[in-house]
């Protein structure tokens, strides 16, 4: 970042942070928040931590100041947040350089940024006459992004004629749309009916529930517990944790579906699953948020999903969903956060066939990426899932090439499969 952002920020859209930064790729030439999840994991696999302690920095930084980590490092992105991976990533940093100053000195930050997903993005479900709390993506504002302004106007003026408030739900959702990474996909596009859309007019976001985003949250609420046990925090590390017991227990109640073995994103309008494939759906097995006694025989479950779903025959990988809407989170795009999700989750379940099923994943996304390689001589935003070593479409920009996530992601992938552990790189 230059000098000139530094010293006279009132002159950039940038937002200053103190250290460098690793930026996606292509297009994008600012931090984003839940890319830098993967990118630190690459960082630290290749023995880069002060890079990746800046990079924790920065949007620790973020939180001091704003109370939140923005969409990414411009000031239009300061009403939406993304997945909340912050805490996450503190704890691949700290795993690796077990830099307990450091964890000491941010703790309260972590707790900070719970406070905001805790306050600011909640909804209560009601199961079974009991009442539980989970999060939903929630932009404060509703105005079109300014990044892509046009493209919002001409999306939301389509409803136009059923009245101003629809415009403001429409641009409120997009954004929420952005603040989940899913931008865009069916996953948020309701149909009359509530099935999925391939309209992105019928965005709504904030009606949907969804499985990654409370899944991350519980990994965040454990791990924070942890760090407090780490830092002899006691009585904080009992707060994290009742927190992490109750996320789990309403993952496990409202969105597990016990016919399909499953979490689907649960809709709030028709109070019920939104009953279709999603990599999301298998998030809060990578997780833990299961009973250790239950959780090989739900990792059996969800191989099974995955078989059921045909995931076998395509030679690319894991889709985001079966359907073909022309958004780039979905059909037959395959993005390379979910690939470690599902593969890892997998794989940390102990379940013989869902194991075998991880490493056929693992290998044919490395394949499917080393392949692209050497075709294009780049790394890929995104992937087809349909076609191995192709690279993905669709959405409202092209394909960009770079790329943080997919260069962190493959690399984790190596590590776990293909390479014998280091010591430097070790799991707790
Ligand atoms: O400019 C359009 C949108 O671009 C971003 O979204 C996509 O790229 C991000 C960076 O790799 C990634 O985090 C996100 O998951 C992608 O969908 C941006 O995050 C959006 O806010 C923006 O509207």
């Amino acid at each position: 970042m230059s000098h000139h952002v530094q010293e006279h920020p009132e002159q950039h859209s940038l937002i200053p942070v103190p250290n460098t930064f690793i930026i996606p790729g292509g297009r994008f030439k600012e931090f984003y928040y839940w890319d830098t999840y993967w990118i630190v994991k690459g960082l630290l696999l290749s023995d880069m931590l002060e890079t990746a302690r800046g990079m924790v920095e920065n949007l620790l930084t973020m939180v001091e100041r704003f109370g939140f980590v923005p969409n990414g490092g411009r000031i239009y992105y300061l009403n939406r947040s993304q997945p909340p991976v912050l805490t996450l990533i503190m704890w691949d940093y700290v795993k690796v350089s077990q830099d307990y100053e450091f964890l000491q000195k941010y703790l309260h930050v972590l707790d900070k940024e719970m406070d905001f997903w805790l306050t600011k993005r909640l909804v209560q479900v009601t199961h079974e006459g009991v009442t539980y709390n989970l999060a939903h993506y929630d932009s404060e504002s509703d105005t079109p992004r300014p990044e892509s302004y046009i493209e919002d106007l001409e999306t939301c003026a389509q409803l136009a004629h059923l009245g101003e408030d629809h415009l403001y739900e429409c641009y409120t959702d997009l954004k929420s749309g952005a603040e989940s990474g899913w931008d865009f996909s069916s996953r948020w596009l309701f149909a009359k009916d509530g099935s999925l859309s391939m309209d992105l007019k019928d965005i709504s976001t904030r009606r949907n529930v969804p499985a990654d985003l409370n899944a991350f949250l519980y990994k965040a609420f454990h791990i924070l517990s942890k760090f407090c046990k780490i830092l002899h925090q006691e009585e904080r590390a009992e707060h994290w944790e009742k927190y992490a017991n109750e996320w789990q227990e309403a993952i496990n109640k409202v969105l597990y579906n016990e016919e399909d073995g499953v979490w689907y994103d649960y809709d709030l309008k028709l109070e019920k699953h939104r009953r279709y494939y999603f990599a999301s759906n298998l998030t809060p097995l990578w997780a833990g948020a299961v009973n250790p006694e239950d959780k090989a025989r739900i990792g059996g479950r969800c191989a099974e999903y995955l078989l059921k779903q045909g995931i076998r025959d395509l030679r690319g990988g894991v889709p985001m969903s079966m359907y073909p809407s022309g958004q780039q989170w979905d059909y037959p795009n395959a993005w390379s956060p979910y690939q470690n999700l599902v593969i890892i989750g997998l794989h940390k379940s102990n379940n013989e066939t869902a194991q075998e099923l991880a490493k056929e994943l693992a290998h044919k996304w490395v394949n499917s990426n080393v392949k692209a390689y050497h075709e294009n001589k780049v790394m890929f935003e995104k992937y087809s899932a349909a076609q191995a070593g192709q690279f993905g479409g669709g959405g409202e920009y092209q394909i960009q090439s770079g790329f943080g996530w997919s260069n962190g992601c493959v690399l984790e992938l190596i590590h776990w499969y293909f390479r014998s552990k280091t010591r430097k790189y070790q799991r707790w």
